[in-house]
């Protein structure tokens, strides 16, 4: 279930009105999303998603629709927002915050070979390379301050094994963390999983749902890419998948030496960022609506496993990534 506020085809196609992209042809409800309303909509002239937003911060809407049109400005594939005839991009539609995109081609990857990998990388490289000049500003809201801040509402919740081994991974981050330089910065996607993109064949249609967007640590983006795209069931890294995207990521964007040092804790931080937000919607938020959960297990699984196995060095742009 995905679409939270139904509309008609009558508000749909006065909606439309203010702006110049056809009238309507066909709307439908998108099954797949979690957190807002999303419909495509075919007019006689194109094909476009409308979303209406269910949650979360409304006032951050406009770093939302700053950072797509920046991103989509720079020739990344991204959903830039549509905006009407006045220039106006934000719209309000059923009570609710709206706004219109194009609908962008292909299917999230579930299992994506070596060549969507390599793309990936490197879209997400040059989404680097430009993003650290966004002027944009929305601090990461699921940084370290907030694994320090949260972890303790979960604890009850945990095996006492577990309950140490996020204790002691918080603490460690605090003190890696403590010992370096700030990392470059930059605006980051926040949530770049397999199902945040499109893939049409070996062609990225484009990456979306940007509601995660930040400012921070680029770093961070680059980590939360290999635990989701580059892991296998048992949680270990997948190395032909971690080689393909790592190396097509540098080629756009060379790390810095306290990047590449503190590489394995971010990998083990993003880990534990998603394992404990998902622990959160299990036992002490959960949604409003009928959404069965994501897994937290998944995430415990890769944090073990990182711990367990370790993590390469990340590799330099002169040489291979793993032998
Ligand atoms: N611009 C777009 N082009 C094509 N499909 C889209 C676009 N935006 C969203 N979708 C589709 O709608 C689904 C839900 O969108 P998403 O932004 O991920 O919603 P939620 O934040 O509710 O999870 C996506 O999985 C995708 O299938
Ligand atoms: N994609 C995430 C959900 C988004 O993270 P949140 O911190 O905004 O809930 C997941 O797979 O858990």
């Amino acid at each position: 279930m995905a679409v939270f506020t139904p509309l008609s085809d009558a508000q749909v196609a006065a909606f439309l009105e203010d702006f110049d992209v056809g009238t309507l042809v066909a709307l439908q409800g998108v099954a797949g999303g979690t957190e807002n309303s999303t419909f495509f909509v075919t007019t006689d002239r194109r094909e476009l998603v409308l979303t209406l937003f269910e949650q979360g911060e409304h006032e951050e809407l406009p770093f939302f629709v700053e950072l797509l049109d920046y991103l989509d400005e720079h020739r990344l594939p991204v959903p830039g927002t549509i905006h009407d005839r006045n220039g106006v991009a934000l719209h309000s539609l059923a009570g609710k915050p709206a706004l219109l995109f194009p609908r962008l081609p292909g299917r999230h990857p579930e299992a994506p070979n070596l060549t969507q990998c390599r793309i990936l990388g490197d879209t997400l490289g040059r989404l680097h390379a430009v993003s650290q000049h966004f002027p944009g500003h929305r601090p990461n809201p699921r940084d370290l301050h907030w694994l320090k801040a949260l972890h303790h509402k979960v604890l009850a919740y945990l095996s006492p094994d577990d309950q140490s081994m996020m204790k002691n991974e918080v603490d460690e981050y605090e003190i890696a963390f403590s010992d370096q330089p700030e990392l470059p910065q930059g605006a980051l996607h926040g949530d770049l999983f397999r199902d945040n993109t499109l893939f049409e064949g070996d062609r990225l249609g484009g990456i979306i749902d940007f509601y995660n967007g930040c400012t921070g640590d680029l770093l961070f983006d680059v980590a939360i890419v290999i635990n989701d795209w580059a892991t296998g069931d048992d949680g270990r890294l997948d190395m032909e998948r971690h080689d393909a995207i790592l190396e097509a990521y540098l080629t756009r964007r060379p790390l810095t030496d306290a990047e590449r040092t503190l590489w394995p804790i971010m990998l083990r931080m993003t880990a534990l960022r998603y394992w404990l937000s998902r622990l959160l919607v299990v036992y002490v938020d959960p949604p409003a609506h009928d959404l069965t959960p994501h897994d937290p297990e998944r995430f415990r699984t890769i944090l073990r496993a990182r711990l367990d196995h370790g993590t390469l060095p990340i590799p330099r742009p002169d040489s291979k990534v793993s032998s």
